[in-house]
């Protein structure tokens, strides 16, 4: 049997309708935003994607994170149809199989950081002790071991990012989406970060895509990706 492609595109359209209100009257404006990416991923494959402010770079990893929907077109994620599955499964799939990084966090602020990273593994029924070594585990490895208590309210911006970098990589997820996850960390930090994902590629074949504007980082990956108004270039 040939190996499944982790994640299939075909023809991925996506458009917003925004509703114009001139003085007289309402008319439609249609953006196309995405139109018609096809791209296949394999697992292990390292994928940056560059391309201009507005190309619709963070629109292509929503779809890809299954966060949103597309207008048009297919998307595969492991030989399966997401965009046919309802909100439960959805979730389910995506704890399952993914690690998403956003530009802002996203962390539970009432929770520690050990709390937030380890909340993954709780909800697939992993034991609360086991949950949380594997937790404190991996906020070791992005330099936080003197940080494991604190709320994000108490953490500095790196750090939430790296806390938001840990809970997507405690799962070891099959693909890795992350969008500038290196934007707003000092050199030595965001060198970390990105040991941590090749180190994660190269133990566990986890797939990357990583949306950067970041030129060098992006020659260190083994695919780049080019978007270029709503197209792969
Ligand atoms: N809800 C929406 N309604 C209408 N247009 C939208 C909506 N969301 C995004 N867009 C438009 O889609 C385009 C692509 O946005 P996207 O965030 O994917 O770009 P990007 O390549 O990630 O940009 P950046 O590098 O600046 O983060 C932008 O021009 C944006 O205005």
């Amino acid at each position: 049997m040939s190996e499944m492609k982790l994640v299939e595109c075909q023809n991925v359209v996506k458009q917003y309708a925004d509703v114009i209100d001139t003085k007289s009257k309402e008319h439609t404006v249609t953006t196309q935003v995405l139109k018609g990416v096809n791209l296949d991923i394999a697992q292990g494959e390292q994928i940056a994607i560059l391309g201009q402010s507005g190309s619709g770079k963070s629109t292509l990893l929503h779809i890809l994170g299954m966060l949103d929907n597309p207008s048009s077109g297919v998307v595969k994620i492991l030989g399966q149809d997401v965009t046919s599955l309802n909100e439960t499964e959805r979730a389910a799939f995506r704890n399952e199989n993914m690690g998403f990084i956003y530009q802002f966090h996203h962390l539970l602020m009432e929770f520690s950081a050990v709390e937030n990273v380890a909340m993954p593994l709780l909800i697939k029924g992993v034991s609360n002790q086991e949950a949380n070594k594997e937790a404190t585990k991996l906020l070791e490895l992005v330099g936080l071991s003197h940080r494991l208590n604190h709320n994000p309210s108490q953490l500095s911006g790196g750090e939430r990012q790296r806390v938001a970098i840990a809970r997507a990589l405690v799962n070891k997820p099959k693909l890795v989406l992350a969008d500038e996850p290196t934007g707003n960390l000092d050199k030595e930090n965001a060198e970390h970060v990105f040991k941590l994902f090749m180190q994660l590629n190269q133990e566990f074949g986890t797939s990357l895509v990583v949306v950067t504007h970041d030129l060098e980082l992006a020659a260190r990956f083994n695919r780049v990706i080019k978007l270029d108004d709503g197209l792969i270039s």
